[in-house]
């Protein structure tokens, strides 16, 4: 388990396993054995390169698909089995919502929020939420594609859920339109929300995720705390020294893994950066450099998902099970 026992979870999925028949008869399994794990609270960033999996993990979640295999629970509730116990408490968007174009951001908002019989002040209330308030009375239509994505947000906050999923919420959208949605999710966990984001590019989760899963054909690679990941054990140290190869020997009988990179070493495992500069002054070896190379989520990702093409596995490609857990991945 990636987080501290105790971690209330919001999302927990055991075994899930689809697969699809394609045209020619043959099985495509879409999700595999996926053991998924969402704390309650904050954002969390559901990646995997495209048709990994991650829009039928969340179809099935939200009883749009059936599982062939596996358990799901949502707040400890089984699902799909009592999912109208818990459905009050989830807003998703998997699909583009329709909204009526010459309607006004509110009026679309209102007329929903009739549907589902939420309280009158609730619009307002979403509007503010997603930053659309001073937008609200111009027409769907005069929108940016960031505020109808911002608007339909705003409709999935009508019933003030405590868990939102969203898939992909980001595609077609500019850096403005990106950064806007990135502010929406990251204010919506600071008010204790828990915030599912699926997204094949990691850039755009990653400054607003507090936790991850990566998942590449259908199963879980790696999954905790952003932090951890990327930050978790001990990260590659470049140095930048005068006679790099002399300097290599040095750190080598020091217990050091070294590599000569040219005019500079790259020192592996390194707990203690300042160890490294001592021993070099001891032999009058003078560092002129040194960078942690702490890796991102981005650099941990592409490693993870290396050969997980994105056409999807047509049975069972042998994609091997990486270990999960912080230490390991970073
Ligand atoms: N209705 C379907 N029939 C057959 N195969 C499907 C169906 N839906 C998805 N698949 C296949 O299942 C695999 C997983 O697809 P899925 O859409 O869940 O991935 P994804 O991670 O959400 O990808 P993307 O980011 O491209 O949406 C892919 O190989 C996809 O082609």
């Amino acid at each position: 388990m990636p987080f501290p026992a105790g971690t209330e979870l919001a999302v927990r999925t055991h075994g899930l396993r689809k697969t699809y028949r394609t045209r020619r008869g043959r099985r495509r399994v879409a999700v595999e054995g996926l053991d998924l794990e969402v704390p309650r609270g904050g954002v969390h960033g559901f990646l995997g390169p495209n048709g990994s999996g991650k829009t039928t993990s969340i179809r099935m979640l939200l009883g749009l698909s059936r599982a062939d295999a596996g358990t799901m629970e949502i707040f400890g509730t089984t699902v799909p089995r009592h999912l109208p116990d818990v459905v009050a408490r989830i807003g998703a968007i998997v699909e583009q919502p329709k909204f009526f174009p010459a309607f006004t951001g509110r009026k679309n908002l209102a007329l929903l929020a009739r549907g589902i019989g939420s309280p009158d002040d609730a619009v307002d209330r979403v509007l503010h939420d997603v930053g659309l308030g001073e937008r609200a009375d111009e027409r769907f239509r005069s929108y940016s594609l960031g505020m109808k994505q911002r608007l339909a947000i705003a409709a999935t906050l009508l019933k003030d859920p405590e868990l939102l999923i969203f898939d992909e919420p980001t595609n077609g959208l500019d850096p403005a339109g990106i950064r806007e949605i990135r502010d929406t999710m990251r204010s919506l966990g600071a008010q204790g929300k828990t915030v599912v984001v699926s997204s094949h590019i990691l850039a755009e989760v990653q400054q607003v995720a507090d936790t991850v899963s990566i998942i590449g054909h259908g199963r879980l690679l790696a999954s905790g705390r952003v932090a951890d990941l990327v930050g978790g054990g001990t990260a590659p140290v470049r140095v930048g020294v005068d006679e790099p190869e002399r300097a290599a020997g040095v750190l080598r009988a020091g217990g050091w893994e070294v590599r000569v990179d040219g005019e500079r070493l790259v020192v592996d495992g390194v707990e203690d950066a300042a160890r490294i500069t001592r021993a070099l002054a001891d032999e009058r070896l003078y560092v002129r450099e040194l960078v942690t190379m702490a890796p991102d989520l981005e650099q941990v990702f592409l490693e993870l998902t290396a050969g997980v093409d994105s056409a999807g596995g047509e049975v069972h490609a042998a994609t091997p099970q990486v270990p999960v857990g912080a230490g390991e991945v970073a």
